[in-house]
């Protein structure tokens, strides 16, 4: 792919319609008066990601959509500028490496792997502005956009982060690269990670899938098979394309094409908050040729998945656009049926994906954000269930997840309570799941995925 930000313009105008369009949640830095020199700056950098890798990831999706794949996305809600370092960096990857060889084996189908990395850094919110005791700011909508400092200054949509956004991702996306080409990946050293995770107690009732696990690859060395063929993998990347700006600036047109890719990420989504049909959103992204994902909260109806696949997905090519559902443990069941039907009738390949989390958000009394391990779980067998139901293959889950022992969600087998998220509770937004709690639901998706077989 050849890089053309210059013309891309006169190439493509159809890329800065949204500019007229409604949009929500966009930051309020336009009249910054570092602004113009920014988005330049950010039309002449390097692609972070490549055409050919996008359009690998599609065909990959592809396969996804046909049920002859699995789809595993997962990281932090925010990442953070401080927290791109080589050890918080290697744990989520080794985290997802780990889940991955548990579902590779439970379906026994290829795992499309891809971190909420190296780009999650701007949030929608809920309300614009916090207030703490008789001091309202700005809210925090992710260290792209402003700090969570709770000062006026540190509040200020500042466009400068864009460009700590954009070379954070890098050297986070080039560490990526190295961990998953370099020997980290090695399915042996992956498994044995996961036999530690299973030899504590909490997680007994998973000790006999890891032992099947260590059948199948002693069998597979027994057969001569090349274990250093096996030490690269691929991890894709994705975040939320919220800033337009931002995106619109990292767009670039292969020159094999001539069509536009976004090069922030290998696959962009459209968050709950952001799906309006006619607005800005849906319709910049319906101009790349990324896959594009978009959350589908609870009120969604057959009727606008429909039309979302109209406008994001014409041609209804498979791996073109996956669903992301988040309803909520208590309404998956009666909501989703009609989505799938819906969708059935219209003949798309749409990729499902389980979002368990945002759905799932509570508040405690003490005022910290959290979810219930129970709720996630409940609503990934929901999803199951559904699909199960109607015959549509339930291709993936995507989970806010850390490598870190941290204390966000409530429970689990080795349970967190309460007490732990005064010294543990880390994120700047939504609750995660820590190492363990990813790893469980990883062995729990497997379990559905194997009996499914
Ligand atoms: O991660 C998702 C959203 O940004 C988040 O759930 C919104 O949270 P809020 O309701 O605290 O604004
Ligand atoms: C904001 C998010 O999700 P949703 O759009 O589903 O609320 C997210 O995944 O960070």
């Amino acid at each position: 792919m050849s890089i053309n930000p210059a013309p891309e313009t006169h190439h493509a105008p159809a890329l800065d319609e949204w500019r007229n369009l409604h949009i929500d949640q966009h930051p309020q830095w336009a009249d910054h008066p570092d602004f113009t020199n920014v988005i330049s700056e950010l039309e002449a950098v390097p692609p972070l990601v490549f055409a050919g890798e996008v359009d690998r990831l599609r065909s990959q999706l592809a396969e996804v959509a046909e049920g002859r794949a699995f789809f595993l996305q997962g990281g932090d809600c925010a990442e953070t500028f401080e927290g791109a370092t080589a050890d918080k960096i290697s744990a989520r990857v080794r985290t997802l490496l780990q889940m991955a060889v548990v579902l590779t084996y439970g379906a026994s189908l290829p795992v499309v792997k891809m971190g909420r990395m190296a780009g999650q850094f701007s949030k929608p919110r809920s309300s614009n502005d916090e207030t703490r005791g008789d001091i309202t700011l700005p809210s925090f909508r992710g260290e792209m956009v402003n700090g969570f400092d709770f000062t006026a200054e540190s509040r200020v949509h500042d466009p400068n982060r864009m460009l700590q956004g954009y070379h954070t991702s890098a050297s986070t996306l080039n560490l990526i690269r190295a961990f998953t080409t370099g020997g980290f990946a090695d399915l042996r050293s992956v498994h044995n990670w996961n036999k530690g995770f299973t030899s504590n107690p909490a997680h007994s009732r998973y000790e006999s899938l890891a032992r099947e696990i260590d059948r199948a690859i002693k069998f597979m060395d027994a057969c001569g098979a090349d274990f250093n063929a096996l030490k690269a993998t691929e991890l894709y990347t994705g975040h939320e394309a919220l800033l337009l700006d931002y995106e619109r600036a990292l767009t670039r047109i292969d020159s094999r094409t001539e069509q536009p890719y976004g090069t922030s990420s290998h696959f962009l989504w459209i968050g709950e908050r952001t799906r309006g049909l006619e607005d800005a959103h849906v319709n910049f992204l319906s101009k790349v040729r990324n896959p594009i994902g978009v959350k589908l909260g609870p009120t969604t109806t057959a009727e606008d998945a429909i039309n979302l696949i109209d406008k994001l997905d014409p041609n209804r090519e498979p791996g073109r656009l996956t669903f992301i559902t988040r309803m909520g443990a208590g309404k998956i069941r009666e909501n989703l049926p009609a989505i799938v039907e819906g969708v059935q009738r219209e003949g798309a390949k749409v990729v499902w994906v389980t979002d368990p989390m945002h759905g799932n958000t509570i508040s405690v009394p003490s005022g910290f954000k959290t979810r219930r391990f129970d709720d996630v779980v409940d609503e990934v067998k929901g999803f199951f269930e559904v699909h199960e139901a109607l015959g549509s293959f339930p291709g993936g889950i995507h989970v806010e997840m850390t490598g870190d022992d941290v204390a966000e969600c409530l429970g689990g087998s080795d349970p967190v309570d309460e007490s732990a998220f005064a010294d543990r509770y880390e994120t700047l937004c939504d609750p995660r799941l820590n190492h363990r709690q990813s790893l469980e639901i990883a062995f729990m998706v497997a379990e559905y995925l194997s009996a499914r077989k």
